[in-house]
């Protein structure tokens, strides 16, 4: 008998597709994961929970090394192709994107990905033509049915500025480290002017690696309010501001307990004082040594 889902919210993105608003990530695991000539089951097994749970939005990359895992879990799975949202990046082989997408494709046995992002600018080295031409690439392969819809990740506004200067087509999407302690405003607001959706990437940070923050008491008080955890309401914050949260665990129960954020709305005075009290401290988990300039934009 078919499962019945907690629906998970969509948000439009800007080529008229549509993305689901929690995602189930994969690059986690890569901490774990040695060769990728080696199966992780466990991970497999995982990816299947998550997609029995109702998590359709899968996101992987090709230095994470779990693009096999994914593609076994998504075809042990047997649901239908169409019904799933797959996203993987190009980082390693960025001077080729045709033939990086070619390859992920294989391991995730499938004919096209739902979004192909360009994982981070620095393979461009500051060089503007580098991300006009690797973007080209991509808008290429959106045409030839590749990949349905594309975008960037780690982009600070320089680097979006540069890709837009030549691109026929805008990024559709922009995937950030965001989280109550990391909230770009200036990037944000470029993304709005030109059309670009958010991802965020580490949504937890406030309540998992930086819990003990300025958010613990008013995340206890909301938990309170909605009965659910202080999780929850740190992926419903991202939701309620139009941002996809993409978030893991190998947990059944977290994973299942965090769909709840796709069952209740914080109002937009909470959402605003999230926002304030998160604009008083300062934490990056990923890539510090590469963003330390652009925090501020
Ligand atoms: N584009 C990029 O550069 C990046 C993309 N990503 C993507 O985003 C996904 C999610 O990123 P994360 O930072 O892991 O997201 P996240 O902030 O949702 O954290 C999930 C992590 O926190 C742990 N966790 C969950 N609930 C917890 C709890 N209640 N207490 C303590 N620990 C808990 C999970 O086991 C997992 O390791 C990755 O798997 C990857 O697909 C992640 C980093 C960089
Ligand atoms: O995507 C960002 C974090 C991450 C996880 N695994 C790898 C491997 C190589 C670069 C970045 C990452």
């Amino acid at each position: 008998m078919a499962k019945i889902h907690t629906p998970i919210p969509s948000l439009k993105l800007n080529d008229g597709n549509s993305i689901p608003m929690l995602a189930y990530g994969t690059g986690t695991a890569w901490f774990k994961k040695g060769d990728e000539s080696t199966i992780d089951k466990d991970l497999v097994s995982s990816i299947k929970t998550a997609i029995d749970l109702g998590y359709y939005h899968l996101d992987g990359a090709e230095v994470y090394k779990t693009e096999p895992e994914l593609g076994l879990a998504i075809k042990e799975s047997k649901i239908e192709r169409s019904k799933l949202y797959v996203v993987t990046k190009v980082m390693g082989n960025w001077a080729d994107p045709e033939a990086a997408l070619k390859t992920s494709l294989k391991k995730l046995q499938t004919d096209y990905v739902d979004l192909y992002l360009i994982h981070a600018p620095y393979f461009a080295e500051g060089d503007p033509q580098k991300l006009q031409t690797a973007w080209a690439a991509l808008e290429r392969l959106k045409e030839a049915g590749l990949a349905k819809s594309i975008g960037v990740s780690n982009y600070a506004i320089k680097d979006l500025e540069a890709t837009l200067q030549t691109a026929k087509i805008v990024p559709a999407i922009n995937q950030i480290e965001f989280h109550p302690y990391l909230q770009h405003a200036p990037l944000l607001a470029f993304h709005k002017k030109h059309g670009i959706a958010t991802s965020a990437y580490g949504p937890l940070t406030a309540v998992t690696k930086a819990a003990g923050g300025p958010l613990d008491d008013f995340y206890a008080t909301l938990s309170k309010k909605y009965a659910v955890s202080s999780g929850e309401i740190a992926l419903r914050w991202c939701i309620d501001q139009d941002i996809v949260a993409i978030t893991t665990s190998s947990k059944e129960q977290r994973l299942s307990d965090y769909l709840r954020a796709a069952t209740f709305k914080l109002t937009p005075v909470e959402v605003k004082k999230i926002n304030e009290t998160g604009e008083t401290h300062h934490f990056r988990g990923f890539w510090q040594n590469k963003f330390a300039a652009d925090d501020k934009s």
